[in-house]
C-alpha cells in the first residue's frame, strides 16, 4: 500500500485519492499511520473536498481500518514505551514476558493477534543454551487479523515497532519458536509491576474520560496526543510520589524521564535523511517545542585517538547508569563516523549540540539528536542554563506536516563553506531552499554573507560605538535588513539588537535604548523563551536601560526615556530610530 503523498509533494499536500487533484486535507480516521515499508514516510489519505472524501468512502472504508489497527499497535508500543521509562528509572524489574503480556492487554479490543516469538542469529543453531554472544531474543509478533501484515516488538532494539519481515532480515535472524500468548504458563506474572502500573494508568484514563482504550488508540491523532500526554503526566505523577520504592537502584528515580509524547511532533523516516522530526500541528513562531535533558553529556569534541578513548569511557560511565530504554535510544541514534570511532563516540560526535552559546561542552538528546539541519531552519537550539535544560523554539511558523528544522552551522558562512561543513562533520550535502538557488542568487546571497562578516566585525571591535555612533548604529541596521534578505532568523537577531542597544545607551539615549531593548526583549523570547538568562537580563534593562554599565559614557545623544516620539508613521519611526538623514 503507497502513501497517496507523492515524493515531488511538500510535505502536506499530494493529489486527491478520489479526483487526483492537488489536495491538502487528509482522512483523520488513518493519518499518519506508520507505512508498513519502513523507509516511507506516514500515510496520508488526500481529498480536496468533503465530496471526494464521501464519494471515495466505499473504497477507502477497508484500507482505512487496516491502517487505524496499524497506528493502534505503533501507539501501543509507544504507551509501553512511557511505562517502561517509569519502571526501569524506579529500579523495578520488567521482564520480556511481562512486556508481552502488557501489550497483549493493551491491544486486547483491536483486531490483532499477539505471539510471543524466540529468534535466533541465522548462521548459528538454535536452542537456549547457544553458545553465542547473540544468543536467543524474546519478542512479541503482532499480527493484523486477516492480513499479511505483523509488526515485531523487541524492547531490547530500538522503538519504534518493525515489520515482520524487515526485521528478520535485517537482523539475519531465524525464529526458534513461536507460539500464542498464554498466561497460564507464568502464573507468576499476574502480580508483575508493570501489568500493575499499564492497568491502573489505562482504567484511571479511561475512566476520567469515558472512553475505551482501543477507541483512543485508533482516535485521530489530537485526541490520541492529548490522552496520551494525560496518561504521561499521571505516569509522572505516580513515579514522583512512589520514588525510592523500588526493588533496586532507587537513586535512578530521580533522574529526568525521557517522555516520548510530544503534540506537536513525530519523529519518523524522512527520505534520504534517516528520521526527522515532523510537525503534527501548527506550531507558531516562538513556541517552544521541546524542553530536555542530556542523556549524555561531553566535554568536548575529541582530537586524537586518545582523545576518542577517553570519551568512550566518559560516556560508558554516564550509559551504565541509565534505564535501559535510554541506553537503547542512545545506541539507535544516526553514528556518521561508521567504525571511524568507537560506536558510542561516532554517536556522540554526530548527535552532540552544545550546552551553551561557544561552549565546547554538549550534550547527547534523544529527541533533538533527530532534528536534522536546514540552512534557513524553522526552529532553534537553545542550553537555558536556568533550567539546565535544551530548549527548541520555533523561529517561524510551522505547519503541519513541515519537517522541523535546526542550523549544524553557526556564523554567516557562505554556500561552498557551509557545504565543507556539512559533508565533513555530518556526511551530508545541504539541498534546502537557500542551497537550492540559483547560481545568481547564490552569488548575490554570498555577497550579503560576506558583508554581514565585515559589519559584525566592524561592529564588535567596541570603539565605533562611541567614536562613530551614527555609523555604527546604522550599522546594526543594515545587518537587520540583510538578515531579513538572507531569511536568516534565531538568535542572531536578538544579537544585533543587543548591539544597537549597547550604541544608544553608550552615548546617553535612553529613549533609542528602551526601543532597542524592548525589541531585543521580544525577539530572545521568541528564540529562548521569557526563563532564559538573556531573556530575564533583557527584561530588566528594558525597563530601566539606564542601568547598563556603558550607561553615559559620553552624553552626545542625550535623551530621557519619555523622549520617544509619538503619532510617527511607521516608516518615520524607523528613521527616527535609526537616525536617518532628514529624520525628525
Ligand atoms: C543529529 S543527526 C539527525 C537525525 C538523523 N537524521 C537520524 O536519523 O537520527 C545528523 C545526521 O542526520 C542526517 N541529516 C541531517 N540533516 C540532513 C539534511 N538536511 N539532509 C540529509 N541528511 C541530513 C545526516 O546523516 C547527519 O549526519
Amino acid at each position: 500500500m503507497k502513501p497517496a503523498e507523492s515524493k515531488s509533494s511538500p510535505p502536506g499536500r499530494g493529489s486527491c485519492s478520489a479526483c487526483s487533484k492537488e489536495a491538502t486535507n487528509s482522512c483523520a480516521g488513518c493519518l499518519n499511520a506508520p507505512a508498513y515499508d519502513n523507509e516511507q514516510a506516514p500515510h496520508r489519505t488526500f481529498y480536496c473536498g468533503s465530496q471526494c472524501q464521501k464519494a471515495h468512502w466505499k473504497t477507502h472504508k477497508i484500507e482505512c481500518k487496516l491502517l487505524q489497527t496499524r497506528r493502534a499497535v505503533h501507539r501501543a508500543a509507544a504507551v509501553l514505551d512511557a511505562l517502561i521509562g517509569v519502571i526501569d528509572a524506579r529500579g523495578d524489574e520488567v521482564t520480556p514476558i511481562s512486556l508481552a503480556f502488557c501489550l497483549a492487554e493493551s491491544l486486547d479490543e483491536i483486531d490483532v493477534t499477539v505471539r510471543e516469538v524466540t529468534v535466533v542469529p541465522a548462521n548459528e543453531p538454535t536452542g537456549t543454551d547457544t553458545p553465542s554472544h547473540r544468543g536467543p531474543r524474546f519478542l512479541c509478533k503482532i499480527i493484523l487479523n486477516n492480513t499479511d501484515e505483523a509488526w515485531a516488538v523487541d524492547r531490547s532494539e530500538a522503538y519504534p515497532p518493525l515489520p515482520w519481515d524487515q526485521y528478520i532480515q535485517d537482523g539475519c535472524l531465524k525464529v526458534s519458536s513461536e507460539e500464542g500468548l498464554s498466561l497460564h504458563r507464568y502464573p507468576e506474572l499476574y502480580g508483575e509491576c508493570l501489568a500493575m502500573a499499564l492497568e491502573h494508568q489505562i482504567a484511571s484514563m479511561v475512566a476520567a474520560r469515558n472512553m475505551q482504550f482501543g477507541a483512543i488508540l485508533k482516535a485521530p491523532e489530537s485526541i490520541f496526543q492529548s490522552e496520551m500526554n494525560g496518561l504521561v503526566g499521571g505516569i509522572l505523577a505516580d513515579s514522583n510520589t512512589t520514588a525510592g520504592q523500588g526493588n533496586k537502584g532507587a537513586d535512578k528515580s530521580t533522574r529526568e524521564l525521557q517522555v516520548p509524547f510530544n503534540p506537536l511532533y513525530h519523529i519518523q523516516p524522512l527520505p534520504g535523511k534517516g528520521q526527522g522530526m515532523v510537525a503534527t500541528a501548527k506550531i507558531p513562531k516562538g513556541t517552544r517545542i521541546l524542553c530536555e535533558s542530556p542523556t549524555v553529556k561531553m566535554p568536548g569534541n575529541p582530537r586524537d585517538s586518545a582523545g576518542a578513548a577517553l570519551l568512550n569511557t566518559i560516556i560508558a560511565q554516564q550509559l551504565a547508569s541509565l534505564p535501559i530504554q535510554a541506553r537503547t535510544r542512545f545506541h539507535a541514534l544516526h553514528n556518521k563516523w561508521g567504525s571511524e570511532f568507537p560506536a558510542a563516540v561516532g554517536i556522540a560526535k554526530t548527535n552532540a549540540l552544545p550546552l551553551g552559546h561557544n561552549s565546547r561542552e554538549a550534550g547527547i538528546f534523544l529527541e533533538a539528536s533527530r532534528i536534522n539541519h536546514s540552512c534557513r531552519n524553522n526552529a532553534e537550539n537553545t542550553w537555558n542554563h536556568r533550567l539546565d535544560k535544551l530548549t527548541i523554539h520555533a523561529i517561524r511558523d510551522i505547519e503541519p506536516g513541515e519537517e522541523i528544522t535546526i542550523s549544524y552551522v553557526d556564523g554567516f558562512l557562505r554556500y561552498d563553506e557551509r557545504h565543507a561543513r556539512l559533508h565533513s562533520a555530518f556526511g551530508f550535502r545541504c539541498v534546502c531552499e537557500r542551497c537550492a538557488a540559483t547560481p545568481a542568487e547564490r552569488k548575490k546571497s554570498d555577497e550579503r554573507l560576506r558583508r554581514l562578516v565585515s559589519l559584525e566585525e566592524e561592529i564588535g571591535d567596541g570603539m565605533g560605538i562611541v567614536m562613530t555612533p551614527v555609523s555604527c548604529l546604522r550599522k546594526t541596521h543594515e545587518m537587520l535588513n540583510l538578515l531579513g534578505q538572507e531569511g536568516i532568523g534565531g538568535s542572531t537577531i536578538p544579537r544585533v539588537y543587543y548591539d544597537a542597544f549597547q550604541v544608544a545607551i553608550a552615548n546617553g539615549d535612553q529613549a533609542r535604548a528602551k526601543v532597542l531593548a524592548v525589541r531585543w526583549y521580544e525577539s530572545r523570547v521568541m528564540v529562548e523563551g521569557a526563563d532564559s538568562e538573556d531573556a530575564v537580563k533583557a527584561k530588566a534593562l528594558m525597563e530601566r536601560p539606564s542601568s547598563h554599565r556603558l550607561f553615559g559614557t559620553t552624553m552626545k545623544w542625550k535623551q530621557a526615556v519619555g523622549k520617544v516620539p509619538r503619532g510617527l508613521s511607521e516608516e518615520a519611526f524607523e528613521s527616527w530610530l535609526w537616525r536617518e538623514k532628514g529624520a525628525v
